[in-house]
């Protein structure tokens, strides 16, 4: 651990003293880093704009706050250091500097291509490889040296997402030095910390060591060493104080059902390394359920509806639904480059019907069934024809992860398909943008449109459906969403929709197309509700307290 004054917290003094450190820690930094020669240190840097920042607003607010992550670029190591203080100065920020190739094999390697396909069901999408698990782990191990360097006795750290899923138990060993003899942990931990010579990236607990021709040691779990920085100093100090620091991992994806999850080679693995959380969240009950049965099933491990008894500890598992700052999107569509855009949008599509779809061009997003839907639609509906538009923005996403790059080719075959089909010389039935929008354009386009189309396949939670309620205080358009995302257990009042059935979405868009007002306005209401009151920083704030709260060795249900 740190010693007070290497870490950013206040060293001393009657505020340092009272206000709780908060460590949050994502794959990346909320900051945007690019090299510049004109700028001064020859580099810019901007605070990104997304949910995680919104929702960590209020907590930075009232606690001492340090984030740690990738910067997402690398540097020359002469450049690390200046980068490294403005980030921790003006952001509070800490960098973890990955290798390109380990962070290219833990981001496009097993993060994207193994993790994300499986939680989203697409088993088919997953390519598992031994050297993208070892740059996961060897990725994890680095981020757990750098909150090593930061974190006091006492402090909380938040873990964001299926890219650290290895971290809290790192953690645990190297900060607190204790867990690692529970009957759990023994055999699959030596996968972890083990690679193909027996290196660990602990030191001094050789009892779990694999011995020297044990087959383990060639098994894929294990692998190329972790580096000599890793192994070097990961000693946890000779301390065992369990408890020393509160852990709480948040997922923003779904967690699949077992009967998926247990495909995973690495299942044991990755199910123990969030285990030595004091608290894991997710964005519905179902996922919450999927993991503990996954505990079950796969670890034995007991389980109540609200949580795990793991190794001697309680671990809490809870629903913390995310959400945005609508407040944002209003003050948005305020703004007199929003306002004069929405009048041109109105100008141009007057008498025709919007509907609006915003996805990153990714698989589970849905977006061949949304067009889909749209032809089967425009077939069943013929006198619909030039009355109604599809504006898809599709944002590039993971260019270099092949699956989106097939995703890419059937899209644009089937754009082209329907407009070819059903396009006139004065219209075509579907506007798609194959890039990113401003913020101002994204306002303009929500508010303008009758409707939302939302097909997603699986979706953690989906903010777009979120942000276009937001932008209709006006139109009252109509959210169609999918009953894959988790969005549709939160939004009471949208067209919940099956996406594989092109029929049904069909004939909710023609519902949504010929809704009465007052049905729209009613709707409307309950969604704008929810919106606003269960925003962004509700999350963050719900999550920092719960976490808070928890007394470790607490047994509550099971004593
Ligand atoms: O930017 P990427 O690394 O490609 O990741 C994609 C997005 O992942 C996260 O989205 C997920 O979290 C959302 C908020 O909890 C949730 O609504 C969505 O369903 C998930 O897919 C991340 O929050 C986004 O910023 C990334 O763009
Ligand atoms: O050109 C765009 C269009 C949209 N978005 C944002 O991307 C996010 C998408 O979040 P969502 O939860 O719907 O899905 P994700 O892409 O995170 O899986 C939303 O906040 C959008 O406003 C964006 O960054 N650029």
């Amino acid at each position: 651990m740190a010693a007070a004054s290497s870490s950013s917290a206040p060293a001393s003094g009657q505020e340092g003293a009272k206000q709780q450190h908060l460590i949050v820690v994502s794959n990346r930094l909320p900051v945007t880093i690019k090299a510049d020669p004109q700028a001064e240190g020859g580099y810019t840097f901007s605070l990104s704009s997304g949910g995680l920042v919104s929702a960590l607003s209020g907590a930075k607010k009232t606690m001492h706050f340090t984030w740690i992550g990738w910067p997402g670029l690398s540097v020359p190591p002469q450049d690390e250091a200046y980068i490294a203080e403005k980030l921790k100065t003006d952001y509070s920020c800490e960098p973890v500097w990955l290798d390109d190739d380990v962070a290219d094999a833990h981001y496009n390697g097993f993060s994207n291509s193994i993790l994300w396909p499986l939680f989203h069901y697409h088993p088919g999408e997953m390519s598992f490889d031994e050297q993208h698990w070892l740059a996961y782990r060897e990725a994890n191990l680095s981020f757990a040296e750098k909150v090593r360097e930061v974190v006091n006795e006492g402090d909380m750290v938040w873990v964001q997402d299926y890219h650290l899923m290895l971290l809290p138990l790192m953690l645990r060993t190297l900060i607190e030095g204790s867990s690692l003899q529970g009957p759990h942990s023994r055999r699959e931990l030596e996968h972890v910390r083990h690679g193909v010579d027996g290196t660990s990236f602990l030191q001094g607990s050789e009892d779990l060591a694999p011995p020297p021709g044990d087959p383990r040691n060639k098994s894929h779990r294990g692998g190329a060493a972790v580096d000599e920085k890793g192994s070097g100093k990961g000693t946890a100090d000779g301390k065992s104080s369990r408890g020393a620091i509160k852990i709480g991992f948040f997922l923003h994806t779904p967690f699949p059902s077992s009967e998926i999850y247990r495909i995973l080679p690495v299942r044991r693995e990755i199910l123990l390394g969030i285990l030595h959380c004091d608290l894991i969240g997710f964005h519905t009950y179902d996922y919450a359920r999927h993991f503990l049965s996954a505990c079950t099933r796969i670890l034995g491990v007991p389980t109540m509806p609200n949580g795990a008894e793991f190794e001697g500890r309680y671990v809490h598992v809870g629903t913390f639904p995310i959400g945005i700052e609508p407040a944002t999107f209003h003050d948005g569509l305020r703004k007199d480059a929003v306002v004069q855009r929405l009048k041109v949008l109105e100008r141009r599509f007057e008498g025709v019907k919007i509907i609006v779809g915003v996805d990153r061009l990714d698989y589970i997003k849905g977006v061949p069934q949304k067009l889909h839907a749209l032809e089967q639609f425009l077939t069943d509906h013929p006198e619909w024809v030039g009355k109604v538009v599809l504006v898809q923005v599709a944002v590039p996403s993971r260019q270099d992860v092949e699956e989106y790059q097939n995703l890419r080719a059937t899209v644009n075959e089937a754009v082209g398909r329907i407009n070819g089909r059903f396009g006139t010389v004065e219209s075509m039935p579907i506007h798609f943008l194959h890039r990113s929008v401003s913020f101002d354009e994204l306002c303009a386009l929500y508010a303008v449109s009758d409707a939302c189309l939302v097909t997603s396949t699986r979706d953690g939670m989906n903010l777009v459906s979120y942000e276009y309620i937001a932008c209709q205080q006006e139109r009252n358009g109509v959210m169609i969403l999918s009953e894959f995302a988790g969005a549709a257990q939160s939004l009471n009042g949208s067209l919940i929709v099956n996406p594989w059935d092109k029929f049904a979405v069909a004939d909710a868009i023609h519902e949504a197309l010929t809704m009465p007002s007052e049905t729209r306005r009613a709707n409307f209401e309950k969604l704008s509700g929810y919106v606003g009151k269960h925003t962004a920083s509700w999350w963050g704030s719900s999550f920092v307290n719960e976490l808070r709260k928890i007394k470790v060795g607490d047994f509550p249900i099971m004593q």
